[in-house]
């Protein structure tokens, strides 16, 4: 039989909602904590987040673990017993494994309380546009902020019973991109009265592309990618708009202004060059997530001697996210969590293997419980 937690990760899975609209998931884990021992516990929300503090039995310090909790606008195409039943929404980022482990360290520690405070952040909206930067400013987190912060990321990639991490840079800046193309429609015989910007956006695309390869320091990592395109209504109708949106990831903050600046002179390059209107929007940016030195490698040793994990030295990775906001403020750090399953991140086969979910809670526990006794 499935342990309570890969229980409580089916029922998230099957219930995935966008940024900041995480209502049925802040319900099932409200109700979930619930039947928790309450003594020690006392529960906050914000917005569709979750803060649920444990008080230790002697504290003099306050540790956290951080799990986001929104789902991603892909359609499910795993063939499991409980798929997603939000149309057109799948838990395909593993946020559904973090949650549900973080309730797993919650219970731990209501059953069993560590000397030292804990605090569990169910955080929204990590996809987009991203809790982690408003929740960190909330009033209800202000006198529960921990001393020091844990994370940890699905990684597809890695066996069951291993965890990879490194200190200093794991994932990297993120920007947003969003780019509209405003030129003039018409009808499909008469291209010479019109403006296609369909011709005009696959252009863009094309120089967008050129950027990284030709503008930064080949040792200084960076990635455009653009994710979706819009344009056009009708086969025989030339489009009159565009739309490109995409992501920006740099491992400096150097090169993210420079990568951003170049886009702006390619925006200005193609208005001149095909007589249209170009609009550029960031979105929302991240933080790289830059983990302690002395922390990372403090937990990387106590990893050594773990009968149950294996620790990997990893490298870093383009991904993004918000958790890096956190570290900003608090000292902490973030691991992979190995998964194994084909399909990666953001797939919409990804299968995550959840016999990593009650083997990362015993481990995340034992590591609290061994900082809380220094
Ligand atoms: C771990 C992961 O996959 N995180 C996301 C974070 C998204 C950041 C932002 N919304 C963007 O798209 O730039 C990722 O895509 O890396």
């Amino acid at each position: 039989m499935a342990s309570p937690f890969v229980e409580l990760r089916r029922q998230l899975h099957q219930i995935p909602e966008p940024g900041f609209q995480e209502f049925k998931t802040q319900q099932l884990l409200l109700d979930y904590l619930d039947k928790l021992p309450q003594d020690r516990m006392t529960i906050r929300t914000w917005r569709t987040g979750i803060l649920v503090h444990i008080a230790g039995t002697n504290p003099k310090r306050r540790f956290g673990y951080r799990a986001d909790m929104d789902g991603l606008p892909i359609p499910e195409e795993t063939s499991l017993p409980f798929p997603s039943l939000h149309p057109g929404y799948m838990h395909a980022c593993g946020h559904d494994l973090h949650m549900s482990i973080g309730m797993g360290i919650a219970a731990n520690f209501a059953h069993e309380p560590m000397e030292d405070d804990l605090i569990v952040i169910f955080q929204p909206a990590e996809e987009g546009p991203g809790g982690a930067l408003p929740m960190l400013a909330a009033e209800e987190l202000q006198d529960w902020k921990p001393d020091q912060i844990v994370a940890l990321h699905i990684a597809p990639e890695y066996p069951v019973g291993t965890i990879a991490t490194k200190p200093e840079i794991l994932f990297a800046n993120t920007s947003e991109l969003f780019i509209d193309l405003l030129g003039k429609g018409g009808h499909a015989a008469y291209p010479h009265l019109a403006n296609d910007m369909i011709v005009v956006g696959s252009q863009m695309v094309g120089q967008l592309h050129t950027i990284v390869a030709r503008n930064v320091n080949p040792l200084d990592s960076a990635v455009i990618t653009i994710g979706r395109m819009e344009a056009g209504t009708k086969q025989n109708i030339i489009a009159e708009k565009a739309r490109l949106e995409g992501t920006i990831r740099t491992l400096s903050a150097d090169s993210m202004a420079k990568v951003k600046k170049r886009i702006e002179s390619v925006a200005a390059g193609i208005e001149q060059s095909f007589d249209c209107q170009v609009s550029i929007d960031y979105g929302s940016n991240y933080r790289q997530v830059y983990n302690d030195p002395a922390l990372t490698l403090e937990f990387m040793d106590w990893l050594r001697g773990s009968e149950s994990m294996r620790l990997i030295e990893c490298t870093e990775a383009m991904t993004g996210e918000d958790f890096g906001y956190f570290l900003e403020q608090i000292p902490g750090f973030m691991f992979w969590l190995g998964v194994e399953t084909p399909y990666g991140l953001h797939h919409a086969k990804l299968q995550p293997d959840e016999q990593a979910i009650d083997l990362a809670i015993d481990t995340v526990a034992a590591y609290l419980r061994y900082k809380s006794g220094q």
